[in-house]
């Protein structure tokens, strides 16, 4: 893991509630898939080319017609405000300072329209991407994709892995099941069902098909970006369904814990969508290293989940500040050490498995 982001990591550790940091760092079953993230990065590296000419390296990548200054965006995360009392608004403010996007959860305790207000009291154009977990009644997922237009956000990430919610083995033993009063997640306030001025339940729904998505993407003009496909077959569905992009992800180990690493399934879901539609990934990553090789192995770019929580725990807009500008010079410095001239400059070649003998392709 890079220095920095560890040291924030034990300064929100030291700050946080010990049952808010388990919710945060904790995740499903035995933690397998959780583990499996950050372990599958370890066993890689990179084959540097040398000699290359290319000259300092661009960090910058273009997804869904968005510049952004890196190749790493922020994750959903729900409830930020149990790492800081500014929450969202603080998280919002760093990651437009940093010209990246924020994809802002739908279990966010800040509204979404106060959220894209906040980026963009920083930068004007800052974009804000909006996760939503379809639900059963149409009308309540209907009225969250009003919600995040009006707000201004430019896209929609469906979380499609999450049909029953994750046994969270250190939220169940602490009891930790709702939030403390005054929070509350303020995107499910005042839809249809729900008394108003009352919060609704997130539902999640094991009936959900690719019907529902395909209902959604009559609903609404923004770009539909799939999160949680791990399964190559899946993830050409999803490109013949016309779903702008795709976010390859375990949850970060909170969902199926026999899930592999993102960055496992990553190669075989690049190689089915071959290209159609850019592939994210998110799942342990905690370095420019790491975001390197899943570029390398067919990424357009990266998420991050728990370090935006760390910054944010430990120094509210400024930790979250921090560990963005750690990631893009490291990627920057990265690819300039390996020879290329931007993030599309590294072939799959340039990733090995560590401790085989001779080179091990991916
Ligand atoms: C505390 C926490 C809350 C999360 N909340 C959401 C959420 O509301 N919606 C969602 O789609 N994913 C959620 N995720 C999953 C992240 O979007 C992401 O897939 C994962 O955290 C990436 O792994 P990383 O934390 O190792 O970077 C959450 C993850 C964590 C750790
Ligand atoms: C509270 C949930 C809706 C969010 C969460 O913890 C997750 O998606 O992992």
């Amino acid at each position: 893991m890079n220095g920095v982001l560890a040291a924030l990591r034990e300064r929100a550790r030291a700050r946080l509630d010990p049952v808010h940091w388990d919710f945060y760092e904790g995740g499903a079953g035995a933690e397998t898939a959780l583990a499996a993230n950050e372990a599958a990065f370890a066993r890689l590296a990179l084959l540097p080319r040398v000699l290359t000419g290319a000259g300092p390296a661009d960090p910058a990548v273009t997804l869904l017609g968005e510049r952004l200054s890196m190749p790493v965006l922020v994750s959903p995360t729900a409830f930020h405000r149990l790492a800081h009392p500014d929450g969202e608004r603080a998280t919002a403010r760093a990651v437009a300072a940093a010209g990246t996007v924020l994809i802002t959860s739908m279990a966010a305790t800040t509204a979404v329209d106060e959220v894209t207000a906040a980026a963009r009291e920083v930068r004007p154009d800052a974009a804000v991407w909006f996760q939503l977990y379809l639900q059963p009644e149409p009308a309540v997922t209907e009225a969250l994709v009003r919600r995040a237009e009006k707000a201004g956000c430019t896209a929609l990430v469906v979380t499609a892995d999450s049909p029953v919610f994750g046994r969270r083995t250190r939220d169940d033993r602490n009891g930790f099941h709702d939030l403390p009063p005054g929070l509350a997640a303020e995107n499910m306030r005042d839809l249809p069902g729900a008394p108003p001025g009352r919060t609704r339940d997130i539902a999640m729904s094991p009936a959900l098909s690719w019907a529902d998505l395909r209902r959604l993407r009559e609903l609404t003009e923004l770009p539909v970006v799939l999160k949680g496909v791990l399964h190559p077959a899946d993830a050409r569905r999803a490109a013949d369904e016309g779903v702008a992009a795709l976010l390859v992800s375990n949850h970060g180990g909170r969902q199926l814990d026999a899930a592999p690493a993102g960055v496992e399934a990553l190669p075989a879901v690049a190689d089915a969508v071959a290209g159609r539609i850019p592939v994210l990934l998110d799942g342990g990553v905690r370095s420019g290293a790491d975001a390197v090789a899943a570029l390398a192995l067919g990424a357009a770019a990266v998420g991050v989940g728990r370090p935006v929580l760390w910054g944010l725990a430990a120094d509210g807009e400024a930790g979250v500040a921090a560990v963005l500008a750690e990631l893009r010079a490291e990627v920057e410095h990265i690819l300039t050490l390996c020879g290329a001239a931007d993030c599309h400059g590294l072939g799959r070649d340039q990733v090995v498995v560590r401790g085989a003998t001779g080179v091990r392709p991916c």
